[in-house]
């Protein structure tokens, strides 16, 4: 049996009133690749952090590497890298004393890698040796990418990882992801907005709506799986669809119903039946129907 990296049972989380996490179960497995999607303020900060042992949970269990993420042995926490959203850096630091500072703290930092990532991405003498408090977002950005890929680590956790990067670098990035980690079975989970980042690295994508894991799965199979069927109620409105995500009924009896997972029953009568319509949904399309 493959043990998990991440296991998260039952966990839940609130700041107001409103709960962000509700009794989440989430499995990460070693070797996954999975893009974290969902709607602005779903809660994909508040999930990696609480992930991560970096925020508390207000129930729930989280393991990273088989020990409790609130109380992660070094050895563990050595494993793992963290990108979050908001700059972390230790702005009255330069980068270098910053990447020096953290090259005491790894066993197995790469100074190879850090001074490839710093030279691609423009860190000339000057700027290597500036606070990091003068540098501009998308340079404090990659100081932080470069920090987390320093120390080969096992799992590698991203929150909005390209967010401030321009073109050139976020496909710097995502070559850098690709050769130095995901070839090598690294596991990655990342939350991002941009979908066509996430199709070209995601093996697996993970979709947050109401505090839960609402839908989890490989992309080319839910992609290859997800279906829009459009037909009279009379036909569509007593089948039962599996991986059903909504069906509506619409005031001329048109019923639609869109699934992750369409059964050969489901294709068979849509072959079938001439009034049945059925399409195959895209990445932007599941994203719209699972977390609205
Ligand atoms: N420290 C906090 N105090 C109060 N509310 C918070 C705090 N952190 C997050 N929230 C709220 O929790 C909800 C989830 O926030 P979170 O940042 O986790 O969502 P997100 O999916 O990452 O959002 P985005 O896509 O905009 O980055 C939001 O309503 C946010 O306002």
């Amino acid at each position: 049996m493959t043990v998990p990296i991440i296991q998260i049972a039952s966990i839940s989380k609130q700041f107001t009133s409103k709960p962000v996490l509700d009794q989440l179960d989430w499995e990460i497995l070693p070797g996954q690749v999975i893009g974290l999607l969902g709607r602005k303020g779903a809660g994909k900060s508040t999930l990696l952090a609480c992930m991560l042992g970096l925020q508390e949970t207000d129930g729930g269990a989280v393991s990273v590497f088989g020990e409790p993420a609130a109380n992660l042995s070094p050895q563990a926490r050595a494993k793992v890298a963290y990108v979050p959203h908001t700059c972390d850096l230790f702005e009255w630091l330069s980068p270098l004393q910053m990447l020096d500072y953290f090259k005491t703290l790894y066993p197995h930092w790469n100074s190879a890698k850090v001074e490839g990532l710093l030279a691609r991405w423009g860190f000339d003498k000057i700027m290597r040796k500036r606070p990091i408090s003068q540098l501009s977002a998308v340079e404090k950005q990659r100081l932080s990418i470069v920090r987390a890929l320093a120390h080969d680590p096992q799992l590698l956790v991203l929150d909005e990882p390209m967010s401030a990067l321009e073109p050139a670098a976020r496909r710097d990035f995502l070559r850098e992801l690709f050769d130095g980690f995901i070839e090598r079975g690294t596991t990655i989970v990342f939350s991002t907005h941009v979908l066509s980042d996430l199709e070209r690295v995601a093996s697996e994508v993970a979709f947050l709506k109401t505090g839960k894991i609402a839908l989890q799965g490989g992309l080319d199979e839910l992609l290859q799986s997800a279906r829009r069927v459009t037909g009279p109620g009379r036909l569509l409105d007593r089948f039962a669809v599996s991986g059903e995500l909504r069906r509506s009924k619409d005031l001329d009896g048109i019923t639609q119903i869109v699934t992750s997972a369409a059964s050969g029953e489901l294709l068979a009568l849509a072959e079938r039946e001439p009034a049945i319509r059925i399409e195959h949904l895209t990445l932007a399309d599941l994203f719209v129907e699972v977390t609205q």
